[in-house]
């Protein structure tokens, strides 16, 4: 009972309050509270207004009582909607915080490719986005707003006690009568279904391709813009009509409730009207309990239960992410753990992958069945294959970002997840196809846990970046003194941070496809750089241009899950399979280019 009383979305949402700020939470409830019981204490005061005015006594006392009570009745509301807002807004740097933990947290990244997680995902990252419900500081207003009233009503009912018992349990239970009505409207049905919870996914999907600048070239090139509007209303329409489906008020049980409220009021007040007439209930007691039997009516449903499902959604959200991540983004214990060995400078990796398996959560084919492979250290392995073969998984693989079903991975002789993660991954670097592009200075781009400016420059320059701009140029418009870069610019950036790992310990480097967006003069003359630079670890370059590709020490082709063919270029093409077919393929379409400085270089 008390463990379904926890897992239902007020109690998580009230739960949360303390834990974003527990002071603010307990003046909140104290405010709450003082409002919630000063109705009451007006009429009593009036009462005794009314009592002294009868019985001629001073009027000093019972006119200071009751300018008391008004003057609170009138400072506490703003108050209170001040301490309201501000604790709303801690709760979503509490939501926030909570979520940014859940998501950077694991050592892996499953739980951010997870596709059963990206609906509460999108709930969680866009709640305070108010497109589908009010920002948390005013939900948290309004909820104090009908918590006032439901103490308010309860306070009434107490002080109605003092007329008779039956009085005010009828009416609590007449006016509790309209939460009944909101049960059978669905209002008290979970609107934060899943079906909800796809809409406002959908809704989010489409408003981003509008807005952001990502979208923009395409949404413009191929027409899209009426479309992604069109789709955007139509998604966000499909949604309130869900919102609006459960909180739409059905007409039997709203009849019921308004003829249960009229038979209880009529009864009470009948009641109270007869104690008066027969001279059993005084004028000051009569004013008293016909106001705070008006008051009882405080407990109907007002926007209660609104509020309360909008504010609770996020902060259910933000619950189940938190186990639901964790597990999703973890890595297998450490069997027989092993330091990784400190970074030494140079050190080249050597790579032992033996009948590995591997699946994407919730994926129904795997993307390796059984692939072995060695990388010698010291040596460059170049891994190509068709759109799909798994090249980027096992890069992923081989940075630990995921962990195989079955089978292994090998470096120098330990099993990658025996090592300590931390210190494997100051041993590897990568150049992914997505790589990231921070809003920061060049230096922290290229050396995001910092390195000798020394290092930081030689980098840049063996990615030939290093007249793109000065070490402290903040890579990002908008903030005056920032500039942006192009495509190829940035993946120079992206090539000097990998070749900035390798001056400060890496000893094994992955390049995702590193000179897809280079032009063709640079590719050829980074390549070589980048070959240099590397020379002493260990390499594997992704990449379907086989120009650069035939410079590997061995080329692996991956087809279906394993490795089909294996050796040096001249190996590959005196087989005369796949490799070869794929590099004729490509080679009949280069052309030898010359340039005005005698170059020449492969083209497309
Ligand atoms: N996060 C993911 N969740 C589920 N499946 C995925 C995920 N990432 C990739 N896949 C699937 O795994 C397979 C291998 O993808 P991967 O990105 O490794 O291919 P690739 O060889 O690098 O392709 P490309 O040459 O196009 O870059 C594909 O079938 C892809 O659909």
């Amino acid at each position: 009972m008390i463990s379904r009383l926890r897992r239902r979305p007020e109690w998580q949402f009230f739960a949360v309050l303390p834990k974003a700020d527990p002071l603010l939470a307990a003046v909140w409830w104290l405010l709450l509270l003082a409002r919630g019981a000063l109705p009451a204490v007006f009429a009593i005061a009036m009462g005794s207004m009314v009592g002294a005015v009868q019985h001629g006594s001073a009027l000093a006392a019972p006119l200071t009582f009751m300018g008391t009570t008004f003057i609170l009745l009138q400072v506490l509301t703003p108050v209170h909607q001040a301490v309201s807002a501000n604790l709303g807004s801690r709760v979503a740097a509490w939501l926030n915080d909570a979520l940014a933990e859940a998501c950077v947290g694991p050592p892996g990244i499953g739980h951010l490719e997870d596709p059963e997680l990206a609906e509460d995902l999108t709930v969680a990252r866009e709640f305070d986005r108010g497109q589908t419900g009010p920002p948390m500081y005013m939900n948290v207003d309004f909820a104090a707003g009908g918590l006032v009233e439901l103490a308010g009503g309860v306070a009434s009912a107490v002080v109605l006690f003092g007329f008779n018992w039956w009085a005010p349990l009828l009416l609590v239970g007449a006016w509790s009568a309209t939460h009944w009505l909101l049960r059978e409207s669905g209002v008290w049905r979970d609107r934060n279904t899943t079906e909800v919870r796809s809409a406002q996914r959908h809704a989010d999907y489409a408003y981003r391709l509008a807005v952001e600048p990502d979208a923009a070239k395409e949404v413009r090139l191929f027409g899209l813009a009426d479309w992604t509007v069109q789709r955007f209303t139509d998604r966000r329409r499909r949604l309130f009509e869900l919102q609006h489906a459960a909180t739409r008020l059905r007409e039997r049980p709203m009849i019921w409730c308004l003829l249960i409220v009229t038979v209880a009021n009529g009864l009470v007040f009948w009641a109270l009207g007869a104690a008066a007439i027969d001279g059993r209930l005084d004028l000051d007691r009569l004013v008293v309990f016909a106001q705070v039997a008006i008051g009882v009516s405080m407990i109907a449903f007002g926007g209660l239960n609104w509020v309360l499902d909008g504010a609770a959604a996020p902060v259910v959200a933000v619950q189940r992410l938190e186990p639901a991540m964790a597990p999703a983004g973890a890595l297998t214990p450490a069997r027989r753990p092993v330091a990784a060995a400190a970074p030494v400078r140079g050190r080249a990796v050597a790579i032992e992958i033996r009948d590995l398996s591997f699946r994407y959560p919730h994926a129904t084919q795997p993307v390796f069945d059984g692939l072995d492979l060695t990388v010698p250290a010291g040596s460059s392995l170049a891994v190509v294959g068709q759109n799909g073969a798994g090249k980027t998984t096992l890069a992923k693989l081989l940075c630990r970002l995921y962990d195989p079903d079955a089978g292994s991975i090998e470096v120098d002789g330990d099993d990658l997840r025996d090592l300590d993660t931390d210190g494997w991954r100051t041993r590897v670097t990568a150049v992914f196809q997505d790589f990231l592009r921070l809003e920061l200075p060049v230096r922290d781009n290229v050396a995001p846990a910092g390195a000798p400016e020394a290092d930081i420059l030689a980098a840049l320059v063996d990615a030939g970046a290093g007249d793109l701009a000065g070490l402290d140029t903040r890579l990002a418009t908008g903030y005056g003194d920032g500039i942006d870069l192009s495509g190829g610019q940035w993946q120079r950036i992206a090539l000097a941070r990998a070749l900035c790992a390798v001056r400060q310990g890496a000893g094994l480097v992955l390049l995702d496809e590193p000179t897809a967006q280079l032009d063709v003069r640079g590719e050829a003359a980074i390549f070589d750089r980048i070959l240099t630079a590397t020379r002493d670890v260990t390499t594997i370059l992704i990449s379907h241009r086989f120009s650069t590709v035939r410079h590997a020490d061995r080329i692996c082709v991956l087809e279906t899950g394993r490795v089909v063919e294996l050796g040096s270029h001249e190996e590959l093409m005196d087989v005369g399979g796949r490799y070869r077919t794929m590099f004729d393929l490509q080679a009949q379409r280069f052309t030898a280019e010359v340039d005005e400085q005698g170059m020449s270089y492969d083209t497309l």
